[in-house]
């Protein structure tokens, strides 16, 4: 008979070990996930057992099912009852089989699905796989040998960058590093059928690599030192990373069963662990967030989308540079508008050397000529799509969309990158606003991956569907949100950024409200973000809302506003010219503007003295428990009044715009996550208890959606829509 295949099929999705090959495994469709996936087992296990007891069989190749190997274990599958056989024995027997067993890759072989390739013989791999142990971004480690085996195949440099990034590689790469030992570019199940057959009867001895010596590298302490200091800087307070560097270093210092079994061990910490919920819970959030629907049903399922080649960006400023940079790197046709010619001038140069940047590091030709540069709005009649990122000035905006209804050929869809401003009134200027939607881009647009897709009553279900299929193609993670002051994200800010400067009034310092933040896990705290933003942007904001009133600063009336609490500590730091990094000062001084190191200024610090003995405000020690609850708690507030009005669909809309585009540390899952983590009811009991503290301070009283979901039993996060469901029905 020569080579027999085992074929580990996918399930449904493009992951999970499932062989078919009788009717009774196709029953096992009907089985409970759990038991399905566990059937997989069981077959790949039966199968190879048969093949190796079968004297006619020579040798085996394992392959998958759909063109893909194995995308590795089904993460719905894990908890605490996982039945059918354990993994590391199967990979064992296959390991210590006497006939040579080879696994075919096409597709993926991630996770599981790589431990399993690692436990084969030979591995022949389609030029188009991937290959990785992505089990670090799920906060687990590569717990069925492959922390293990993989450093003992390529060395332990290279198996630490692939475990504790979990990034995947391309079948190139797998070859360079040894992970694989050949590539094909034609079919590769018959090439490693055939490749099967030429070793059949060879010796196996070198060929399991669970017997390999692990190579030594010079410097084994100094080198692990390194990487977990770098490792646990990078990881702000993630456990995976430092695990799998830790279980690394067993591969590199113990015998094989010896690392196997601390393998095990640190793989116990974190399975259960809340941050692996959190990064699972944000792996399919991000997906989920894919399948958008409006309030009137239409949806992702049911809206087909425009095709768009040729899109224009009006507006060359630092988001209509970052914008066009995208579009072009996406592959499209891009007529770039500025109306001043020092600007478009300006803006080419800066263009041109972040796609040139951007191409040398990819190895490929920059697409320069992709983009086409004008002063004259007339350039943009016969584009698919246009983007506008002009100045944030509702005028000017009306202006430019009328314009555009005048200037594009029908059918064009229009969409504003405007971050608060009202886009339905924008849709207005046009004759037909239901081509009209926000694409709100975060900076800088070229790397930021989030993408919020605004729709206004008037947007149609196909404009959306179009906006959302380009930020698909441009690799954001795109989510579909309703027009109100703020959108989604920035909306949440506002609370968030009140409180700390409230925060401020009462004794803390920019330093210690950053590092409560940063220590929670954030990449900067609110005041270095501020900083590296620009504070002259939320200035704008605080004055066109009528807030930012230049006032004589002192008295009770300078922190009040509209009858509520108000303080006016970042309108006077805007009125000194502090703008942040790029004036050279902020919350923080800078050694120059535009210089990114933030050191304690003792300006500020008088500054805050003075201004709490202007308005006899006694300063009090403030702790890093205080901070958080009242930063955190009173965002998560306004994420539930979000919901309740419509504006986001479900909490992992919410959670991916913060894991996505404000830096909300991703192993705590987003805000949303994060409350039910805590626990709804304590959420809800510290909000009163601040509210109390504070009644002129709206944000901090608790809304009722929280109350509501609190009374209905705090459910898991994956219900609260039914709540929310529930009562807009009764709204
Ligand atoms: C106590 C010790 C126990 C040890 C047990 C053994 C442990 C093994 C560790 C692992 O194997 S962990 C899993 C490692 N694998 C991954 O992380 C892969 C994750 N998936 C991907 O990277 C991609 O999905 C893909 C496989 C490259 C395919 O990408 P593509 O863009 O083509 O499709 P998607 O839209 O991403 O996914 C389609 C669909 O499939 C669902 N899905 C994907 N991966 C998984 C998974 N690992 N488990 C469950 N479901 C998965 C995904 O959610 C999509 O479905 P949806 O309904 O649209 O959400």
């Amino acid at each position: 008979m020569g080579a027999v295949m085992v074929r580990v099929e996918s399930h449904q999705r493009p992951v999970e070990t499932r062989k078919r090959y009788n009717e009774e495994d196709r029953e096992s469709h009907e089985r409970p996930q759990e038991e399905r996936s566990a059937a997989v087992r069981q077959g790949i296990v039966d199968k190879v057992e048969t093949a190796l007891s079968d004297p006619k069989v020579k040798s085996v190749v394992i392959c998958g099912q759909n063109g893909i190997f194995c995308g590795g274990a089904d993460i719905k599958e894990f908890g605490p009852k996982m039945s059918g056989p354990p993994l590391i024995p199967m990979i064992h027997a296959i390991e210590a089989a006497n006939k040579p067993v080879v696994a075919a890759i096409e597709g993926s072989a991630l996770g599981g699905g790589l431990e399993l390739a690692l436990g084969c013989h030979y591995r022949i791999a389609h030029s188009k796989a991937r290959l990785g142990l992505p089990e670090v971004t799920l906060g687990l480690l590569p717990a069925a040998g492959g922390s293990q085996r993989l450093p003992r195949l390529i060395g332990v440099p290279a198996a630490l960058d692939l475990i504790t990034t979990g990034r995947h590689v391309t079948a190139a790469e797998a070859l360079q590093l040894g992970i694989v030992d050949q590539v094909t570019d034609n079919n590769t199940v018959d090439a490693a059928v055939k490749f099967a057959l030429s070793v059949a009867g060879q010796s196996l001895d070198a060929r399991r690599i669970s017997t390999y010596p692990c190579p030594q590298p010079s410097h084994l302490d100094a080198l692990f030192e390194e990487v977990m200091q770098k490792v646990r800087q990078s990881a702000r307070g993630a456990m995976a990373p430092v695990a799998c560097v830790q279980a690394v270093r067993a591969a590199a210092t113990l015998p094989y069963t010896q690392g196997l079994e601390r393998e095990k061990e640190l793989m116990a910490t974190l399975f259960t662990s809340g941050q692996a919920r959190a990064l699972q819970y944000i792996f399919f959030a991000q997906r989920a967030v894919g399948r958008w629907r409006m309030p009137s049903g239409a949806g992702w399922d049911t809206s087909k989308h425009r095709p768009v080649n040729k899109a224009a960006v009006i507006g060359l400023g630092t988001m209509g540079q970052g914008i066009t940079v995208a579009l072009a790197q996406t592959g499209l046709s891009v007529v770039a508008i500025e109306t001043q010619e020092k600007q478009l001038m300006k803006a080419k140069q800066a263009v041109s050397s972040t796609l040139e940047r951007g191409a040398k590091r990819r190895g490929v030709a920059p697409p320069l000529d992709r983009i086409s540069y004008s002063q004259n709005i007339q350039a943009v009649a016969d584009v698919d799509l246009v983007i506008e990122a002009v100045f944030e000035d509702m005028g000017l905006k009306m202006e430019v969309f009328q314009q555009l209804s005048a200037v594009c050929k029908p059918g064009t869809v229009l969409c504003t990158n405007t971050s608060a401003l009202d886009m339905d009134q924008l849709a207005s200027e046009t004759p037909n606003p239901e081509l009209v939607v926000g694409m709100h881009f975060f900076s800088p647009a070229h790397v930021m991956k989030l993408l919020e897709v605004v729709y206004g009553p008037r947007s149609s279900p196909q404009a959306v569907a179009t906006a959302m299929q380009l930020g698909k193609k441009m690799g954001k993670a795109s989510v579909v949100v309703g027009n109100c002051r703020g959108f989604v994200g920035n909306r949440m800010l506002m609370p968030y950024s009140e409180q700390a400067f409230f925060l401020l009034e009462e004794g803390a310092t920019p330093e210690l409200v950053d590092r409560a933040l940063e220590e929670f896990g954030f990449s900067m705290g609110l005041f270095r973000m501020s900083d590296l933003a620009g504070l002259d942007v939320g200035w704008r904001v605080r004055k066109s809302a009528g807030l930012a009133e230049p006032r004589e600063a002192s008295g009770q009336s300078a922190r009040i506003r509209k009858g509520y609490r108000y303080s006016p500590i970042a309108d006077l730091i805007c009125e000194q010219g502090r703008f942040g990094q790029k004036t050279g000062s902020g919350w923080y001084q800078y050694d120059k503007p535009g210089s990114r190191v933030a050191r304690s200024d003792p300006w500020l610090h008088s500054f805050l003295e003075q201004y709490r003995a202007r308005h006899g405000l006694v300063a009090r020690s403030i702790d890093h428990q205080e901070v958080l609850e009242r930063c955190l708690y009173a965002m998560i507030n306004e994420g539930f009044r979000i919901l309740e009005d419509g504006i986001a669909a479900g909490p992992e809309d919410i959670d991916v715009i913060y894991v996505f585009g404000y830096g909300w540390p991703r192993h705590r899952g987003g805000p949303m996550f994060y409350a039910s983590m805590v626990g709804l009811a304590k959420v809800l009991e510290r909000l009163e208890h601040y509210h109390q503290a504070h009644p002129d301070v709206p944000y901090l009283q608790p809304c009722s959606l929280l109350k509501r979901l609190v009374a209905s039993g705090s459910p898991p996060v994956h219900r609260w829509r039914e709540v929310i469901k529930k009562l807009h029905s009764q709204l």
